[in-house]
């Protein structure tokens, strides 16, 4: 009997097929499983027919419904898999097969498709131009080098002719898959050797024959990235009923790299531009992790609530429901899971404080002691140097490095310094009040004298941590083989936490990894956004490094955002609300809209014209929205994490962002000042990339300074 798999290129529109197609296909489907080649062949329900012309000998059709049509990729070697590539109407089945070329990659031995037909006629164009461009791309890799990456006779004579990124890019849809990340690697200035790294080894199948193996079933079966070959009835039953989450199933080699080597020898960390995939990393891994040990318990923490909810609704979904394997998942924020360990220890947690009551009471301190410092840069100390470095009294204040503090502290000013500090302790004591980091850090007291709760950590939103939530973490887990599994993006840092990884025992040398591949948002909200970070130097997440977009890219197109700027907020109001009018009509449900401002106040009068235009909206802060319908309105950090087909970033004015308030006065602390604008600076980068589709920025008045220059929109 033959066996079926079904290509990424057949899901992307799996999903929006009407049921009749989708019943077609599965009533088609059902047929390879149950007839021989030589009953498929003759079967006149199906009639699978070779396509005229066709660039592909191996490509066929077969009938799903009167009106639409299955590709199939059969095979001519005696070898038993077909391929199911793509449903399509009719006459566009015919065309897109008749284009399509299959080959198997020589390098990572991988099955790639490339729009045979378009390539052919592009290239010569481009040979054309080629002729009188000052430089061509490529022209310092040989071809020797190129081939022995995979790229092929027919894939090497376009190269030949593209002059710049440009034309890299006007290629990008029709080229062999394998061979177009190759490229674009080598188009960033990787060298051959990184390229081999990244793109071949993590492909190439640790065992295969230095001669390639043609046969299509072995092809397909080292395709796991795009092909799942299905192995039973229930299975493809079960699969095609279902919406289709390509992330369960096709990971990124890079992901799958990370995510499913057997083990670790210490921490790991995964690094990566927003939506390449990290949360699914980090997901794979706890699913790999339980499956290596029956009673493992494994801790997966994020930065908020409704990112925890996220968390455990895709897990459920991994692991296809299984309620005993999540049972073993403790999905949680870390202050909740040290909160957790605190009340264990006696049930009445003092409250924790909000960051603007903890102001005030500095405020109170200041005004007590009549101490010659802000209540903000008191603030700032106790977080950044006291609880950072878990001083408990003036003699380790007096002896701690100060850091990343641009004013200068001598030991008389520490010595004041203290008393507020002491006061503010005392007050809280008093109150019957606490911080959340104050207990984090009695949390990791407890942990120390009890022991671990948990066999493995899974960090997601790692890099927005705080070193005593990072004590939690180290301190819940023995250091040893998979103990800590960290994902993070530290350009997307918003809060301000500075951290040495390795100085709280986390050392993740020589188990760092980065995901290049953006999953979510097409490459012209990707390459308007990282413009935003341009101008900044990002420190790694273990600290003591810079952390770098290089190669950042995505496999998606679309529009360009859109930048406009308002006379005033009534306008801008005005025209937001005609935008999602369009949206809407276009088809994006309200919920897959999201809408996001530096402010709540912005948001109020944006709340108040949209329900007075009829669209619904749904709040969102912190808490999980799942399921209720209505535009999302949430502050820029409350998008953290989170994902829409269309954003609208309101405000984005002069005086809004970034804004003043938050920012310390540079002849205070000029180091702070530097270190409160990138985070504002971040902040806007990480509301922008939350798009998939459509990006809108919008301001009144002046624009934020942070905008690129609109030319370079
Ligand atoms: N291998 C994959 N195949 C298809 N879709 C994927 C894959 N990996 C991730 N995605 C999708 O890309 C989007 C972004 O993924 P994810 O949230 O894991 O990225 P992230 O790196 O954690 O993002 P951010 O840092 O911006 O929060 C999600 O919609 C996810 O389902």
């Amino acid at each position: 009997m033959p066996r079926l798999a079904f290509a990424n290129s057949f899901w992307d529109g799996y999903d929006t097929l009407e049921k009749p197609i989708r019943a077609g296909v599965r009533k088609a489907m059902a047929k390879f499983q149950a007839l021989s080649a030589a009953e498929l062949n003759a079967d006149k329900g199906l009639h699978l027919e070779s396509v005229e012309n066709s660039r592909d000998p191996r490509m066929r059709t077969i009938r799903i419904t009167d009106f639409w049509r299955g590709v199939v990729l059969a095979p001519d070697d005696g070898s038993d898999v077909f391929l199911l590539v793509n449903v399509l109407p009719h006459d566009d089945a015919y065309s897109w097969a008749a284009k399509r070329l299959y080959s198997a990659n020589t390098a990572t031995r991988a099955l790639e498709v490339r729009n045979a037909a378009a390539i052919d006629q592009l290239t010569p164009m481009y040979e054309e131009a080629a002729r009188r461009a000052p430089a061509l791309l490529f022209e310092k890799v040989s071809n020797g080098t190129l081939r022995e990456l995979g790229i092929d006779d027919h894939v090497l004579r376009a190269v030949r002719s593209i002059a710049d990124k440009a034309q890299l890019e006007a290629f990008a849809t029709l080229l062999p898959e394998d061979q177009l990340e190759v490229l674009q690697y080598l188009a960033e200035d990787f060298t051959p050797e990184e390229v081999y790294r990244d793109v071949v080894a993590v492909r190439r199948p640790a065992d295969a024959p230095s001669e390639p193996v043609e046969d299509l079933a072995t092809v397909i079966a080292n395709t796991s990235a795009r092909i799942r070959i299905v192995t039973g009835a229930e299975e493809l039953e079960e699969m095609l009923a279902k919406p289709f989450a390509a992330w369960r199933i096709f990971l990124h080699p890079s992901q799958r790299r990370v995510a499913y080597r057997i083990a670790y020898g210490g921490p790991v960390q995964v690094t990566g531009g927003p939506g390449t995939g990290k949360t699914v990393a980090a997901l794979h891994r706890v699913k790999h992790l339980l499956g290596r040990s029956d009673d493992s318990r494994i801790l997966l923490t994020t930065f908020t609530n409704a990112l925890a909810a996220g968390l455990r609704e895709n897990l459920d979904l991994l692991l296809d429901g299984d309620e005993e394997l999540l049972a073993r998942v403790d999905i949680t924020t870390v202050d909740a899971y040290a909160n957790g360990i605190v009340r264990g220890r006696d049930p009445r947690v003092p409250q924790p404080l909000g960051d603007r009551e903890q102001q005030q009471l500095w405020g109170r301190v200041v005004k007590r002691l009549g101490l010659p410092f802000t209540e903000q840069f008191l603030a700032q100390e106790y977080r950044n140097v006291v609880l950072a470095q878990n001083l408990r009294d003036l003699d380790s204040y007096l002896e701690a490095s100060r850091t990343g503090r641009g004013a200068r502290l001598g030991a008389g000013r520490r010595k004041l310094l203290w008393e507020g500090v002491e006061l503010f302790e005392q007050t809280l004591r008093d109150r019957g009040e606490t911080t959340h980091l104050r207990i984090c850090a009695r949390a990791a007291d407890l942990l120390a004298e009890r022991g671990p709760t948990h066999r493995h950590v899974v960090v997601d939103e790692a890099q927005d941590l705080h070193p005593a939530q990072w004590r939690v973490l180290r301190a819940a887990v023995a250091p040893g083989p998979d103990d800590l599994f960290l994902t993070g993006d530290p350009h997307q840092r918003i809060y301000d936490s500075r951290v040495t990884l390795g100085s709280l025992g986390i050392q993740t040398t020589g188990r760092s990894f980065r995901l290049r591949v953006n999953y979510r948002s097409t490459e012209e909200i990707l390459t308007w956004s990282a413009q935003l970070m341009a101008p900044v130097r990002i420190d790694a997440l273990e600290g003591d490094a810079i952390d770098s977009l290089a190669g950042y890219r995505s496999l998606l197109r679309g529009r360009r955002p859109e930048t406009r700027g308002y006379p005033s907020r009534q306008q801008e109001v005005t025209a937001l609300v005609e935008q999602i009018q369009q949206w809407i009509s276009d088809g994006i449900a309200p919920s897959e809209i999201g809408v996001c401002a530096r402010f709540n106040l912005t948001l109020d009068k944006a709340e108040e014209k949209l329900q007075a235009a009829g669209v619904p909206i749904v709040r969102v802060k912190g808490q999980a929205s799942v399921g209720l319908p209505g535009v999302r309105l949430a502050t820029m950090h409350a998008m953290k994490g989170l994902e829409f087909r269309a954003v609208a970033v309101l405000g984005t004015s002069a005086d809004a962002v970034p804004f003043t308030r938050e920012i310390t006065p540079a002849d205070l602390d000029p180091l702070q000042h530097q270190s409160d604008l990138l985070r504002e600076r971040c902040l806007l980068f990480v509301a922008c990339t939350r798009a998939r589709e459509s990006l809108r920025i919008s301001w009144s008045g002046e624009p934020s300074r942070f905008l690129p220059p609109a030319r370079a929109n």
